[in-house]
């Protein structure tokens, strides 16, 4: 569905992201880990386009980046992510059904008619995600947790093919972070996700692949059990850690 083929992307000589390679296949959910700085949102922004690599190539759905509509290609993916917030001051005033119908239409704010099969489709993604008590409320009146469920369900209504979602669960509580996991649990699979994060514990069972990112490289990647391991999370961070498996779930504990 997805793929990076010798990706670069070049800063004042500075290598950003450095000769990645990668592919996302039907059926596969990625989470993305690293530490800060290491290229993860500069590496699937190029999917948005709001990056163009420098060196090699980006396709998606069979069509590569500069050589087909790109627009297309862009109307399949949804994202989530704090480029969000500088819609803040428009999104405070709107109820969240509102935002979520405005998914359908790709706009931030309703300008055109709602005929009848949109306001039903929204209704029901209202009702699936459990968001009926928040319907009428506004969206400046909401929790931080509230307000991204209500960012993931109006990306979702569009049926995006692949959904990025960068650190979905920053700054929420634990309460809200289990909340916002649990909505994530629900989503169909014809949607494939990008998850970038910083806690190996909002790795969910829907996962089933992680790719690792060390200054622009990928550190390592591939099926969840494989690259989850103390090893690679010790080398990932410098920083002797011990990875332990609560059932379906991971956390790490830092070696004194
Ligand atoms: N257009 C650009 N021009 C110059 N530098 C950039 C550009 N885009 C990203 N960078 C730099 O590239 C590096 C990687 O940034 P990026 O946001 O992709 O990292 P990240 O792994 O997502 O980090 P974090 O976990 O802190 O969010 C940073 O040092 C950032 O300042």
């Amino acid at each position: 569905m997805i793929e990076y083929k010798n990706v670069s992307f070049i800063r004042d000589d500075r290598k950003i992201i450095d000769n990645v390679s990668f592919k996302l296949n039907s059926g596969e959910n990625w989470a993305i880990l690293g530490p800060n700085g290491s290229g993860k949102s500069t590496l699937f922004s190029m999917l948005m386009a709001y990056t163009v690599p420098s060196r090699g190539s980006v396709s998606a759905f069979g069509t590569e980046f500069g050589r087909g509509n790109w627009n297309t290609v862009k109307s399949q993916i949804g994202i989530v992510s704090s480029t969000m917030d500088r819609f803040d001051e428009v999104l405070n005033k709107q109820s969240v059904f509102d935002i979520v119908l405005s998914g359908i239409k790709k706009t931030i704010g309703i300008y055109d008619e709602v005929r009848e099969f949109e306001f039903e489709k929204t209704v029901g993604y209202i009702k699936k995600f459990s968001l009926g008590n928040l319907s009428d409320k506004k969206y400046g009146n909401l929790s931080q947790g509230e307000r991204k469920k209500v960012l993931v369900v109006r990306s979702l209504i569009s049926n995006p093919r692949v959904l990025i979602l960068d650190e979905p669960c920053a700054s929420l509580d634990l309460y809200q972070r289990e909340n916002l996991l649990r909505t994530l649990e629900k989503i169909d699979e014809q949607t494939n996700l990008i998850y970038i994060t910083h806690d190996i514990n909002e790795i969910m069972e829907f996962i089933t692949n992680v790719m690792l990112i060390k200054d622009g490289k990928i550190y390592k990647s591939g099926l969840k059990e494989d690259v989850l391991t103390s090893e690679n999370l010790s080398g990932l961070y410098d920083l002797k850690v011990e990875l332990e498996w609560n059932g379906k779930r991971a956390w790490v504990k830092v070696e004194e």
